[in-house]
């Protein structure tokens, strides 16, 4: 093994910026990690020195600016339990004001009232397992419930002139639009009932309704939704990939989106005119419309695509294998992007942080999975362990972003082989279903396909395969490991499922039936129980790194405890680091540190 030049320390410590706002006075504003969690910061010019403005130890997970007044709201839980609460900022004189104060509930930001008087959030304060909207002055201490929801998820969208949208989430693909008005409770749907899947909902010039949808397609594509009838118009189609987002500015009709193309993120710059996008002109040939290749931007995955007050600015987050999060601004009108944020990889050689090379290899049915393959600097014939790393979700995709643990581990001279298996998104709508209820273990099987692409590697020491992955991807870990436990070195589980009775009984009441829509329901045990792992530990015989946060209110810790003490019991070997003062997601950068120095060691000792 390489000897390591820069410690799990150092790359963890590197920077992340993103969420960036812009406020009524131009100044950007954006959650940076530098104290160790994330907090709010802001900066008046590119690449100048930032200021701090607030100081918590726990993580603030939004920011948003309001349209007509210098100050912003964020939302901070508690021992990255997600239980939000919301503050008011004001960023003249630096004045924090607490506005929700109900610590056993759940406030999902909603949004500013179009004149910035007042703001709307979901909250489960009512009944835990049910989200209701609360409107709530800038400068009340106390919210309206202006409309009760049904059992499970409920956001709001946006905050329009025509009133409040809100999204229920049946399933992952499976919403419905809502049309409230705050002041009169009058509630209709948008949509049509169709299984389909809404994101990124905002009001356009002149209060039409613009949404990325995948509705009639089995990709997404940016649609407008008539208010009145409901009818759905693609002004931009996905094409073979999904646009993934797009920011819009009412007033001039300037439009930022981006596309999703095989993880790789393309953004083009427009403005609406009679309701369809015309594309920028590209400035060395005026006339000549431009297409997203003429945007300087580096090419990364790009995010929280966000316009200014004024429409001439958007701002985005990028990232990079070789790029840590980093804000971005882009002139709406030229196309042109300047950075704004430059975390720096303290002091780590940018030239030693590896790009992944995209690869497809062929699965049980012969299906082609994508993949992400990234090799150690010269890596010796037949002696490369290889890190497995499965996303969670599963309705997620692994993408080519800076990830500083990965970039570690390439250091010390493990290979990195990251699948986006069937359930994945990312790849349309018919992929993501390929692992629902019954399907489950096609995913599994995807895994031992992969280990027999790494197999027929050269570089592959096929004896030194750890299989590695968080939250669902935890569960794939543990799937795999008993499914075909001959393939493997070692395990590491971050907050995986072990059993999906026990996960199903006591993940949070407001997710229940989410998710039961993607394993299986409590009213089907046969099934719950052929996809458990817990039933199947007596076959795993590699050793087992686990991890876990106490107050995760996704995967309950109990599932890292049942499965480390059946393994225990086998006398195979078994570490489990569980931090009290953490949840779904380790947030601090000291736990971060403590929690990846001892999976380093972990895999020194096994690997
Ligand atoms: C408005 S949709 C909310 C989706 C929900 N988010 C928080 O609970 C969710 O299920 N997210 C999945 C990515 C998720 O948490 N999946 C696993 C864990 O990886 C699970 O708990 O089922």
């Amino acid at each position: 093994m390489s000897e390591p030049r820069y410690s799990v320390a150092r790359y963890l410590s590197i920077d992340s910026t993103e969420s960036p706002t812009i406020s009524v006075d131009g100044d950007l504003v954006f959650l940076s990690d530098t104290t160790g969690t994330p907090q709010v910061w802001s900066l008046d010019a590119p690449g100048a020195y930032p200021s701090q403005l607030t100081a918590y130890d726990e993580r603030i997970s939004f920011v948003s600016a309001s349209p007509t007044r210098p100050e912003v709201i964020f939302g901070m839980d508690e021992g990255s339990n997600e239980h939000d609460q919301l503050f008011r900022y004001d960023l003249h004189d630096g004045a924090e004001i607490p506005l929700t104060d109900d610590l056993s509930s759940i406030h999902l930001w909603g949004g500013w009232s179009p004149d910035g008087d007042r703001f709307a959030f979901t909250a489960n304060r009512r009944q835990s397992d049910t989200f209701d909207v609360y409107v709530q002055g800038r400068n009340d201490a106390k919210a309206t419930l202006v409309h009760e929801g049904e059992s499970g998820f409920l956001s709001i969208e946006t905050w329009g002139e025509p009133g409040i949208v809100l999204s229920k989430a049946h399933a992952s693909f499976d919403y419905d639009l809502f049309l409230l008005k705050p002041e009169t409770g009058e509630h209709r749907r948008l949509s049509d009932g169709t299984e389909t899947r809404y994101g990124n909902v905002r009001f356009g010039f002149d209060d039409r309704l613009y949404c990325v949808t995948n509705h009639d397609s089995d990709t997404a594509g940016i649609a407008r939704i008539d208010l009145e009838d409901g009818t759905h118009e693609t002004i931009q189609a996905g094409g073979d990939w999904n646009v993934e987002g797009f920011a819009l500015h009412g007033e001039t009709g300037r439009i930022v989106w981006s596309r999703n193309v095989d993880g790789y993120s393309e953004v083009h710059a427009g403005r609406l005119v009679d309701g369809e996008i015309e594309p920028l002109e590209d400035p060395a040939d005026p006339g000549d419309p431009s297409d997203s290749d003429n945007l300087d931007l580096p090419k990364g995955v790009a995010y929280d695509l966000t316009f200014g007050p004024d429409g001439q600015q958007c701002t985005l987050s990028l990232s990079r294998s070789d790029d840590p999060r980093s804000v971005f601004v882009l002139d709406a009108e030229t196309g042109e992007s300047e950075r704004w944020t430059n975390p720096g990889t303290l002091g780590v050689p940018k030239e030693s942080l590896l790009e992944p090379e995209t690869i497809r290899y062929e699965t049980f049915d012969r299906r082609e999975i994508p993949a992400y393959w990234t090799l150690p600097e010269n890596a010796s014939p037949g002696d490369t362990p290889v890190i497995v790393d499965i996303h969670g979700g599963p309705e997620h995709q692994r993408r080519p972003w800076f990830f500083p643990t990965k970039q570690y581990f390439l250091q010390q001279g493990y290979a990195i082989f990251e699948p986006n298996v069937r359930g994945s998104s990312g790849y349309g709508t018919e992929y993501t279903h390929l692992d629902d209820v019954e399907k489950r273990m096609d995913s599994v099987a995807d895994i031992e396909s992969a280990v027999e692409w790494l197999h027929d590697h050269e570089a592959v020491d096929s004896d030194r395969i750890v299989a590695y992955g968080r939250s669902y991807g935890g569960f794939m870990v543990l799937a795999a490991i008993t499914e075909y436990p001959d393939l493997w070195a070692a395990a590491v589980d971050f907050v995986g499922i072990a059993d999906f009775k026990t996960f199903l009984e006591n993940t949070g009441e407001w997710r229940r039936s989410h998710r039961a829509q993607e394993y299986g329901s409590l009213d089907d045990p046969e099934l719950l129980e052929r996809i458990s792992p817990i039933h199947k530990a007596d076959r795993i015989s590699c050793p087992l790194f686990i991890q876990h946060g106490a107050n995760d209110p996704r995967v309950p810790v109990g599932e890292a405890e049942q499965i480390a003490e059946k393994v225990r019991e086998r006398g195979v070997p078994v570490e489990i680091c569980i931090f009290d003062d953490e949840g779904h997601h380790t947030t601090s950068r000291e736990n971060l540190i403590e929690e990846f120095e001892r999976i380093g060691k972990f895999l020194e000792t096994h690997v």
